[in-house]
């Protein structure tokens, strides 16, 4: 499978090479050239199958220049029940007799459902580096969640430094206690002076500068990087197989949405033939992508005006996987992209309204809502006592919009993108009692953090790269 970019670079290799470049070089996003899909003869033969197994079904189209037998034994190796504490992985549990199910993401190593694409990472670039001897030194940036999880599924690579760039002051204290608590020497905690809009602009604009991310062997591993998204979309299949439907049936789903990667590799399931009815981007206050859904025009915010709110790691302005979503929107016509995302790069908006692309926005399936902090509380209260369960604030902004869309006799599966331990301050003040968080996080909060604070600024931050590289000689 050839891979280029949705701002028009034809060629930007396989699957090995996009893994490792992660933002192509005209600063476009890596895509599959064709979308492989199942006829529903083939899907029914995924029905069934363990999950490292599906994974490899899935993925495999899409990862050919890897032999078979190897991204088998990575697969198997990441999938493992002890990493995730249960059999199925991603396990599918019902809210009462709702038709609502909670589609469990988030019982690996950080908490949150980014560790089951991160995990995989974390063994596909080691495996990587070490067939062509090469190192990779990561940058990312993170609202919270990918920045643990990308330390977590990091920790002990040889081949591989992390630079992780986080919004100061803004994450919640359990999140900054999982990644400042760490004391390794391939991971770097940068705490910027800015919002998460900030973080990923910078990390834009390093792989923007070819000389800087060649010269000292830059990665990423946001959900810019395909890998990210691509291991994103099985747990879509594995939660629609886990229903139980007739051959066809349709189910819906709500996903908790910032960057836009996970509702992404939903739709990339979709496209691929899962039978997905709705799609639901279910946003927080920062809610361009609500506004997008609803009208047809999207205008990102400038990032003083990204509002600090009780889903934090929704709190984003600038969705970087929404560049994806339009490219096939218009049937990846490169140029068009291209276009529109000079515009959005230079503060106008995209406009699609009465247009053939607004027409596809809206048989894609994908449809919006947007919740607020009283939202919040109200659903994580109500799910609690209705159904004796507690959920996070983000999965809250979730089954909210899920509950909202609900169609009768067609199940609405949500995701729960964090376990509630990592908000306890929110969860707290809807039922008034503290989460139980595992046992290895007790007290984590009160160990001796370790992070640099920079400006935002971009030379700052290389600079500190090189330094912090040639410290470790
Ligand atoms: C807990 C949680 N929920 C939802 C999201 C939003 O997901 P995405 O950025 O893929 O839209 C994030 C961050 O990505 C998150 O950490
Ligand atoms: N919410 C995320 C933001 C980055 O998203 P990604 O999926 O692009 O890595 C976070 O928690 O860091």
């Amino acid at each position: 499978m050839k891979y280029v970019s949705t701002r028009g670079t034809a060629d930007l290799g396989r699957f090995s090479d996009v893994l490792l470049s992660g933002l192509a070089p005209d600063g476009g996003l890596a895509m599959p050239e064709s979308i492989p899909t199942f006829t529903s003869t083939e899907l029914e033969t995924l029905r069934g199958l363990a999950y490292p197994d599906l994974a490899f079904r899935v993925m495999r189209p899409f990862i050919d220049d890897i032999p078979e037998a190897d991204l088998k034994r990575l697969l198997h190796a990441t999938y493992a029940p002890e990493v995730f504490h249960s059999k199925d992985i991603t396990p599918l549990t019902p809210l009462g007799d709702s038709e609502l199910f909670i589609l469990e993401l988030s019982n690996g190593p950080s908490l949150a459902f980014k560790d089951v694409a991160m995990q995989f990472l974390g063994h596909i670039f080691e495996y990587v580096l070490e067939a062509r001897g090469e190192q990779l030194n990561i940058l990312g940036a993170t609202s919270g969640d990918t920045g643990s999880a990308a330390e977590y599924a990091m920790l002990g690579k040889a081949r591989v430094n992390v630079f992780m760039l986080s919004p100061h002051g803004r994450m919640s204290a359990f999140q900054q206690a999982q990644m400042f608590s760490l004391a390794e020497p391939n991971i770097f905690n940068i705490a910027l002076e800015g919002v998460f809009d900030d973080c990923q602009d910078l990390v834009k604009a390093v792989n923007a500068d070819a000389d800087f991310k060649a010269r000292h062997d830059i990665g990423a591993v946001n959900s810019i990087n395909w890998a990210r998204v691509l291991a994103q979309a099985v747990y879509y299949f594995k939660a629609y197989f886990a229903l139980n439907l007739a051959p066809g049936a349709q189910a819906d789903f709500s996903v908790p949405s910032g960057n836009f990667g996970n509702v992404f590799a939903g739709y990339l399931a979709k496209s691929m033939g899962l039978p997905i009815g709705q799609l639901l981007v279910a946003t927080n206050e920062n809610d361009v992508l609500n506004e997008f859904f609803s009208t047809g025009v999207y205008h990102v915010r400038p990032a003083q005006r990204v509002a600090a709110t009780s889903s934090p790691s929704m709190d984003i302005g600038k969705a970087s996987n929404f560049e994806r979503y339009l490219y096939l929107i218009t049937g990846s016509d490169a140029p068009q992209t291209h276009g529109w995302w000079q515009d959005v790069g230079e503060g106008r908006p995209v406009d699609l309204r009465g247009s053939a692309h607004w027409d596809a926005v809206k048989a894609s399936g994908l449809t919006s809502g947007r919740s607020t902090h009283a939202d919040r509380l109200d659903t994580i209260r109500r799910v609690d006592r209705q159904y004796g369960r507690l959920i996070d604030p983000h999965t809250a902004d979730g089954v909210l919009i899920g509950e909202r869309h609900q169609r009768p006799g067609v199940p609405m599966v949500c995701l729960e993108t964090a376990l509630p331990a990592k908000f306890e301050e929110t969860v707290q003040e809807a039922v008034g009692r503290v989460p139980k968080r595992p046992e290895r996080f007790e007290g984590i909060e009160g160990l001796e953090k370790h992070f640099d604070v920079l400006p935002n600024d971009v030379d700052r931050l290389k600079a500190y790269v090189v330094e912090k590289l040639a410290g470790k000689g």
